[in-house]
């Protein structure tokens, strides 16, 4: 569920964006503009269709005035033939236009919607652990997916039809004036209400329509982590109150949004009735003119039919200013994600030979908004091949050290070395390459078992899968119905915890990593098993380095020394012996081992 804080977050971030200057959010969907390079040819053409359709249908009225002025008034049945015929052919032409505009423009705004996802998804991908932190995994999949649709339909269809209809409506507007002024004057001064209207529409919508986007990222938020975490909502048999929260989520998207088509719709009832009442005012006054013979039959003929063209585009307008406001509030909430810089950036040094010597200096951490340090003045030496056990009471920040070695995080004071040289000064790839990870929550992909084991490997052989699966006490996978090739459910659900545990080992053993970090991995495991992955993990650990999250004295043996961790900073460092004899605190927390265990060690 989303947490009070997050839900804070997110009520800010929609507060405090609902005010965003008009030009902001206009700049948000401008900056987009590059997308469109590849397709520029296929718009210029798809806007000249449009305006040539426009074209076309404004002729019409006009040669339906000299029909009725000519021919028809001299009973010329030639005439009538010839320019009926080039209706004929001007209809034809406008509704061909339409077919070439439609048939262009899908192809060019769908793959401007996939070059903008991929993009967003990379740029997520790039981003630290420290923004996904702060961000709801539901405001992100709503911007990847919603908000690019409502940007593709502006930019595809929206943009389009407002550069026609605006065309439209000052060529009418001027031809109405050239051909009857006084009437002509009384269809502009119309267009004085509606633009009075659109401006305090468009305010209003502004802060509705992101309301509605947020409420929606929201939504999605508590669909993905009620699926997620199905089990402990099932176990603690609260489907109905998980219900009553999204119930509650989902009826607060309904009220906005019907509070959104309440505005919407009164605004697009009103854009209808502005140009049918100015219809029925110029019908009045132009039979008053034709009757007094200032003004030709014909002539008001063209004219109402003309007008008659005024009415979708100015009905259609409401819609898409509508599209506009949404595709800026779109675009200003996927540049939220794009403008976030990836903070852990990628060092240029790459290690030819690493040997896997590990140092803390001095190093200090603190998570973003935090105003204490959740790690200080730690100081670590873990030479080439040696593995030390870090033990510590629960949140002393065991895990948070672990995850500053492949740089999930980074430290905020200090340095962390390898083999002499700043991890930051690195590259990416070749500090991972060094250094490989296995969590206490083992994260598994929608993917076969063989696809999850070489997600750092891509290249290992079958003979070495096996190794590594040897050594993590999970060849249980041969006997799967696939063997390797068997996709496991989301994040390995059909899998067991210890099962899942040990494929996560086997997949950082698999790496061959030089340091290996191991995040209390063996927590799931029964007895028997975790003492024969011991045993095997003995001998990848003679060949690497090694940071061994414990808290059995079982797994502490494993290591050469151990780390005592204590209110973020390592206290003691010593043998399991000389640290069981000295230091009263590491005893406390062994001593909540089991006692099988208590004794194994003092033996
Ligand atoms: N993303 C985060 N943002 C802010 N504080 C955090 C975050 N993650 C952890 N902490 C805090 O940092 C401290 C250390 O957490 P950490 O998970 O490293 O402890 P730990 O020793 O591994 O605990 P355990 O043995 O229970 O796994 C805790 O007080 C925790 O509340």
């Amino acid at each position: 569920m989303p947490s009070d804080t997050s839900a804070v977050a997110a009520q800010q971030d929609s507060e405090t964006s609902s005010h965003q200057p008009r030009f902001h959010r206009l700049h948000a969907l401008w900056r987009l503009r590059s997308y469109l390079r590849p397709y520029v040819g296929r718009l210029i053409f798809m806007l000249f269709a449009a305006l040539a359709g426009v074209g076309a249908s404004l002729a019409i009225p006009l040669v339906i005035r000299e029909i009725i002025d000519g021919p028809i008034a001299h009973r010329d049945s030639k005439g009538l033939v010839l320019l009926g015929l080039l209706a004929i052919f001007l209809g034809v032409t406008e509704a061909f236009l339409i077919l070439v505009r439609r048939w262009i423009q899908s192809r060019a705004v769908l793959g401007l919607e996939t070059k903008i996802r991929d993009d967003l998804y990379e740029h997520l991908q790039r981003l630290p652990m420290a923004f996904h932190g702060g961000w709801q995994s539901g405001q992100l999949l709503s911007r990847a997916t919603t908000d690019l649709s409502v940007i593709r339909r502006f930019l595809g269809f929206g943009l389009l039809f407002l550069i026609t209809n605006v065309v439209q409506l000052t060529t009418v507007t001027v031809l109405l004036l050239r051909m009857y002024w006084p009437l002509g004057l009384v269809v502009a001064a119309s267009a004085v209400p509606i633009i009075m209207l659109s401006l305090r529409f468009e305010k209003r919508y502004i802060r509705i329509s992101r309301q509605v986007q947020d409420e929606q990222g929201d939504l999605a938020t508590v669909i993905e982590e009620s699926a997620v975490g199905i089990r402990a909502i099932k176990s603690f048999g609260r489907r109905h109150y998980i219900f009553d929260i999204f119930d509650e989520g989902a009826r607060q998207v309904y009220a906005t949004s019907m509070e959104k088509v309440r505005l919407s719709s009164r605004f697009w009832t009103f854009l209808g009735f502005v140009p049918n009442v100015t219809l029925a005012i110029v019908l009045l006054l132009g039979a008053v003119a034709v009757g007094w013979g200032s003004l030709t039959l014909g002539t008001l003929v063209a004219f109402t039919t003309l007008m008659l063209q005024l009415v979708w585009p100015i009905a259609s307008l409401g819609h898409i200013l509508a599209m506009a406001q949404e595709a800026m509030t779109a675009a200003e909430r996927v540049m939220e994600v794009l403008d976030t810089k990836p903070t852990i950036t990628s060092g240029s040094l790459e290690l030819a030979n690493p040997k896997g010597h590990l140092r803390f200096e001095g190093v200090s951490f603190r998570f973003p908004d935090d105003d204490t340090d959740v790690l200080r003045d730690v100081w670590l030496d873990v030479r080439p091949g040696e593995t030390v056990a870090i033990v510590g009471a629960t949140g002393s920040g065991k895990t948070t050290l672990t995850a500053l070695v492949p740089r999930l995080f980074d430290v905020t004071g200090g340095r962390i070395t390898i083999d002499g040289h700043d991890i930051r000064d690195l590259t990416l790839p070749c500090l991972r390459s060094i250094v490989a990870t296995a969590f206490e929550e083992p994260t598994l992909f929608s993917m076969s078992v063989r696809e999850n084991l070489t997600l750092g490997r891509p290249d290992a052989t079958d003979e070495e899968i096996r190794e590594a699966l040897e050594v993590a006490q999970a060849t249980f996978v041969y006997d799967l119905p696939w063997g390797l090739d068997t996709r496991i459910g989301e994040q390995g659900m059909a899998l067991s915890g210890g099962q899942r545990q040990r494929l996560a080992l086997a997949r950082a053993v698999l790496t061959k990593p030089k340091i290996l970090v191991l995040d209390d991995t063996l927590s799931a495991l029964d007895v028997e098993t975790e003492a024969l992955v011991e045993q095997a993990l003995r001998h990848v650990l003679e060949s690497a380095t090694g940071i061994v999250v414990a808290h059995r004295a079982s797994t502490v043996l494993l290591a050469d020394k151990v780390a005592l961790l204590q209110n973020g900073t390592i206290t003691h460092v010593g043998t399991h012996h000389e640290l069981l004899e000295k230091v009263p605190q590491y005893r406390e927390l062994l001593a909540q081992d089991a006692d099988l265990d208590a004794e194994e060690v003092l033996s």
